[in-house]
């Protein structure tokens, strides 16, 4: 039977060739693999298929953004292709996200559906200029009308996730993006967390990439965080 990983590793290659080499060197029980828009700009819905045929769960993480009819279509064309959960931005607003709900409903393969808070690129000073409060504020708004509107989870930073297992609840899903182990570089990042840090605050699923996909080794890299994590 295939272990549910917690790690969902950002397959941010160019090349289809460079995802497949990478998928080809991990198995389905080490991680989930998360397609996003790099890569399925340059793919299309192929690779994804092909990640999914080899028992990878996928995560679509394309971050729908658009008027509700729009949004809810995308995200049934992305069922049909058997992705383990999607995403859309939860700053679409409620109608978009229950008309996304909604769609999804009754489908024979139903994945998760989860919205996007504030990005994990994103501090405080940024969210002020655009007339945002601070990110604990915004993300919190933005889980509860997540939830309110009956979807499965947020993408968050590691840093509000205890705050919102308190506040959400359990069963609520956070997926935390901005992962960086200890010594790690920080890249574009601002919210970030390590990898057991984040699991201890509550954390579903985290989402890692450079980290892994830029390491020397990075099959030992993954194997490493898993290790973390078990222990
Ligand atoms: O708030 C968000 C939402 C999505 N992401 C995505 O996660 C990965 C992170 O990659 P790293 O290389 O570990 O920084 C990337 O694909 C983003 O598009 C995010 O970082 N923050």
């Amino acid at each position: 039977m295939k272990v549910d990983s917690r790690i969902v590793v950002a397959l941010d290659f160019a090349s289809v060739p460079d995802a497949l080499a990478f998928a080809d060197t991990v198995n389905p029980s080490l991680c989930k693999l998360k397609v996003g828009k790099e890569l399925f700009t340059a793919s299309g819905p192929t690779l994804v298929e092909q990640l999914v045929k080899r028992d990878f769960d996928v995560f679509l993480d394309l971050k729908f953004h658009d008027i509700p009819n729009t949004v809810a279509q995308a995200c049934k064309v992305a069922a049909n292709l058997g992705v383990w959960m999607v995403n859309v931005h939860a700053s679409g607003g409620r109608k978009m996200l229950e008309t996304t709900r909604e769609a999804l409903e009754g489908m024979s393969h139903r994945p998760l559906l989860i919205a996007v808070t504030v990005l994990t690129s994103m501090g405080n000073d940024e969210l002020l200029e655009l007339g945002l409060p601070t990110a604990a504020q915004q993300v919190e708004r933005l889980a509860k009308l997540t939830q309110s509107c009956g979807l499965d989870g947020v993408v968050c930073s590691a840093q509000e996730a205890a705050h919102l297992k308190q506040v959400c609840g359990s069963e609520f899903k956070l997926v935390t993006p901005g992962i960086r182990p200890a010594g790690a570089a920080v890249n574009d990042q601002t919210r970030i967390m390590t990898p057991k840090a984040a699991l201890l605050a509550g954390s579903d699923y985290l989402v890692i990439g450079r980290p892994i996909t830029q390491s020397d080794n990075p099959v030992l890299t993954l194997q490493q965080i898993n290790a973390e994590l078990a222990a």
